[in-house]
């Protein structure tokens, strides 16, 4: 899979001042949404495709699975472009696009895996094996026949990804599969996702704002901001590299002392005053952590402490907020 030099600009509709002006004079202007991104996927990988809101993680999907043209760049996927010759290419690929579903709402879910088969004309036999693997593999047989309203959006979703692999696709895209779900319907999604890519060397490429996803599913990610490449490799390599740097609550009872204890703490340590509040000061600190610890234990008016690594979103919002994002 080839994603060269890929760059997507929007036509945006300008805002006129009076309806007359909109009607005969109408003015458009450009939403870049992805500039110059180029990576390559491998079969049987598993790559998690990761950016905050508006990032341009859609705008790839939609380029990848050949619903946008790029306005720059070459996309090959399967050794084919997109846009060309869509009916051969979309037996190749599987879709699931989170915020939409391609189930039927008020009929059984068992109709819209039928449904499948009649699109996507699967011979019956290899239909009715792969339903048997997939449902057998999702745990959704006590289901079937409920309608698909009726399901939780964990179960849902599960359907959404069997719909998604009938046809046995060769690459399988995920747009944030695991959004909206309660954290035990994240594991089973994540399960499934790891077994179907183990078992059939299925390529998957899935978008997420979840770090979990990525922690769960792949050590490779590629990270993406204001519509550009930042980071393609190893995801723990950016997790090592914030890994010292901590996190320390500081519990403070007696309220006219804060201001001192903060004072100090900004004359003394090489730190980040993250917040203060009333009673609590949160600093962010790398190499003086140490020293801070010391002059914690050693402070009268400072009544409890707690150290916290940062998290995998505050880890990327750090990187983000190093490279000026
Ligand atoms: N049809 C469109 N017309 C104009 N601008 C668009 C269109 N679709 C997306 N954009 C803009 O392009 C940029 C990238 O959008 P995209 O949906 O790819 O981001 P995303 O990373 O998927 O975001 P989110 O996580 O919020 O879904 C955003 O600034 C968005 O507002």
């Amino acid at each position: 899979m080839l994603f060269s030099n890929i760059s997507k600009e929007y036509r945006v509709k300008k805002q006129q001042a009076s309806l007359f002006q909109d009607l005969f004079n109408r003015k458009y202007s450009e939403k870049v949404a992805l500039k110059d991104v180029s990576f390559q996927v491998n079969k049987g990988e598993v790559v998690g495709y990761i950016g905050p809101n508006g990032a341009g993680k859609s705008t790839t999907i939609k380029i990848m699975t050949g619903i946008l043209k790029p306005t720059q760049g070459t996309c090959r996927i399967l050794g084919v472009d997109p846009m060309e010759n869509r009916m051969q290419f979309v037996k190749r690929v599987g879709v699931v696009f989170g915020n939409r579903s391609n189930l039927m709402w008020d009929l059984p879910v068992i109709d819209s895996f039928n449904m499948m088969q009649k699109i996507y004309k699967i011979p019956r036999v290899d239909f009715l094996d792969n339903l048997h693997e997939l449902v057998t593999l999702m745990n959704v047989k006590n289901f079937l026949s409920t309608p698909v309203r009726q399901l939780s959006l964990g179960q849902q979703m599960r359907c959404e990804i069997i719909v998604a692999l009938l046809h046995s696709p060769e690459i399988l895209f995920l747009d944030e599969p695991t959004l909206g779900l309660d954290a035990r319907s994240k594991i089973a999604v994540h399960q499934f996702i790891k077994k179907i890519n183990e078992e059939k060397n299925l390529t998957v490429v899935l978008t997420t704002h979840d770090m979990g996803d990525i922690e769960a599913l792949t050590s490779r990610a590629i990270i993406i901001g204001k519509g550009s490449k930042l980071f393609d490799g190893d995801f723990s390599s950016i997790k090592d590299k914030y890994q010292q740097y901590k996190k320390v609550r500081i519990e403070i009872n007696q309220l006219n002392q804060i201001d001192e204890v903060v004072s100090q703490i900004k004359n003394d340590f090489n730190c980040e005053l993250m917040t203060i509040s009333a009673n609590e000061i949160v600093v962010g600190i790398k190499n003086d952590f140490e020293r801070l610890i010391q002059f914690i234990v050693n402070t009268e008016t400072i009544d409890n402490y707690q150290v916290q690594s940062l998290n995998i979103e505050e880890i990327i919002a750090r990187y983000y907020s190093e490279l000026d994002i």
